[in-house]
């Protein structure tokens, strides 16, 4: 059970990003794969097989011994055996229909439950109690009507095993009279051969029970057994390129003519043909309407899809000609709404750089500008944020989470929106502690093995005007670019409309 259980996290682990946007693959389905549909393993293994291993051996020792007290009698006992084993077969047949419908009522209620209290905070603000008990209760109601009938056909069959058992014993005993009446057969020995045989009819039917009770256990594993099965279509390990560990990549980034569709969503282009060069060591900001595809442009550097076409380059090489691992782990991505683990803040910050010493935590801490509150706390570093940080505000889940970033030390850094919770004055410490360290200089003279190429979205203007270009999207392609000042001269630009709405939004 437990290799099982391994096995199955790590195929889920190294799936892509797109097919965690599947259906069947929500947080509850999947939890219920590996913790729940494992367990039926023992099940069939331990509990029942065991019992049937045990049946099997008492038939067959029956079947040498009745033969060898009167094979007249024996052959006359298990004529009949053919009409039990089709019976059986039926039986099994319903039984796995019946498992199925069962388990899938079951995986629906696991997906409601952990989705309701992972968000029960927008549950309860939206009053959505009662509506997902409804939900709950039409996940269970649903196929129970099915499961009506298959009890009912299950019961028929199991009456006309029962059925078919007595008709036997009626028959061996008419047998019996037969074969002492002609002489072939002593009074003893039909006793004999019909009492070995009646000893084996708790283990004929227990097997006839059990049987079914193993198909269903097996039902319900299929799909687990599916998830094993899986390719990865990018698979983090491939290309096996060995990149020494004290390697570096310098921090150029292009797309080349990139289009993009959502899996989930196929038909809806994204990204078409969008084209951009960003050098090492430049301080790069996207900004552009929502949903104008920003977020999908870091979600293709970090490979969690791959374009329909075109090609992503870093320092000019197709990224998939890099080890994803090796690439991921020197690009730094800070998210609007940070994933923290229900673990101290020590932790958090140390995630993934787990050798990382004190100092250099206090250190990325003091330069997220989170030092300070996190020194007032009674637990201070020590101190545990709850699940998905809950015990933080918005702002301070983003500190800590730029606090990672930064112990990670990336060649390339993605902030996306990664400032919006922080008011004026601290996003101004935060941004000029990041510049400070040397990342985003904008002369290519000056890049180092320790310079680093930033790309921040935004809504905020103030956070992006100091950028070296400003990238403007629209509809997933580059509609304007180039500094600040100049992109506001331009009139009726894009940008200088968005600045305007800016300005004047501060004002008011
Ligand atoms: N996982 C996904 N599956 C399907 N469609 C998606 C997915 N993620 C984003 N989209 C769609 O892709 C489009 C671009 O989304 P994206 O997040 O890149 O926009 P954005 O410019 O970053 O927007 P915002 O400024 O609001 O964050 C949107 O129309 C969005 O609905």
């Amino acid at each position: 059970m437990n290799n099982l259980r391994e096995a199955l996290f790590s195929v889920v682990l190294r799936s892509e990003v797109g097919w965690f946007e599947e259906p069947g693959n929500s947080v509850g389905f999947l939890t219920a794969r590996v913790v729940s549909d494992t367990s039926m393993i023992k099940t069939v293994i331990s509990d029942r097989m065991s019992v049937i291993v045990q049946c099997i051996s008492s038939i067959l020792i029956a079947t040498v011994l009745s033969t060898a007290v009167n094979w007249r009698m024996a052959l006359a006992v298990y004529a009949m055996m053919p009409c039990h084993l089709i019976a059986g077969l039926v039986q099994v047949r319903s039984a796995k229909g019946f498992a199925t419908d069962n388990s899938t009522s079951h995986q629906k209620l696991i997906s409601l439950t952990s989705e309701a209290v992972s968000n029960i905070r927008t549950v309860a603000s939206f009053v959505q109690e009662e509506e997902i008990l409804r939900k709950a209760d039409l996940a269970l109601q649903e196929p129970m009507q099915t499961i009506r009938m298959e009890i009912i056909k299950y019961g028929a069959l199991q009456g006309a095993a029962l059925c078919l058992w007595h008709m036997t014993h009626a028959i061996q005993l008419s047998c019996s009279i037969a074969l002492i009446g002609n002489g072939l057969a002593t009074f003893e020995n039909c006793v004999r051969s019909y009492q070995t045989f009646a000893l084996t009819v708790p283990s004929i039917t227990e097997l006839w029970t059990l049987i079914p009770m193993v198909m269903s256990a097996l039902a319900v594993l299929d799909p687990a057994l599916d998830i094993l099965d899986r390719e990865t279509t990018i698979v983090p390990d491939v290309p096996k390129v060995s990149h020494d560990e004290e390697d570096r990549i310098v921090g150029g980034v292009a797309f080349e003519g990139v289009s993009f569709s959502y899996p989930s969503r196929a038909k809806v282009a994204i990204l078409d043909g969008f084209s951009l060069a960003i050098e090492p060591g430049q301080r790069v900001a996207l900004v552009g309407p929502s949903g104008a595809g920003k977020s999908t442009v870091f979600a293709l550097l970090l490979r969690f899809y791959e374009p329909s076409q075109g090609r992503v380059l870093v320092d000019g090489k197709d990224i998939r000609g890099y080890n994803l691992k090796w690439l991921r782990r020197q690009i730094g991505l800070v998210q609007q709404e940070p994933i923290l683990f229900n673990l101290s803040i020590r932790e958090n910050i140390s995630y993934g750089n787990e050798g990382a010493s004190e100092a250099e935590i206090v250190q990325a801490a003091t330069e997220a500008n989170i030092h300070e509150f996190i020194s007032g706390l009674s637990a201070g570093y020590g101190t545990v944020v709850g699940d998905k940080g809950s015990q933080l505000s918005g702002g301070q889940k983003q500190r800590i989470a730029i606090a990672r970033t930064i112990l990670k030390k990336p060649a390339i850094l993605l902030l996306d929106e990664a400032t919006s919770g922080l008011d004026g004055e601290s996003e101004r410490v935060v941004m000029s502690s990041l510049a400070a360290k040397g990342w985003g200089k904008s002369s290519i003279g000056e890049v180092s093995s320790s310079t680093t190429t930033s790309i921040t979205i935004a809504h905020r203007l103030s956070t992006v005007a100091n950028a070296d270009v400003i990238v403007v999207m629209e509809k997933g392609a580059v509609v304007e670019m180039g500094s600040h000042e100049a992109l506001v001269s331009v009139s009726n630009g894009v940008y200088s409309r968005m600045y305007r709405v800016h300005v004047k939004g501060a004002k008011d």
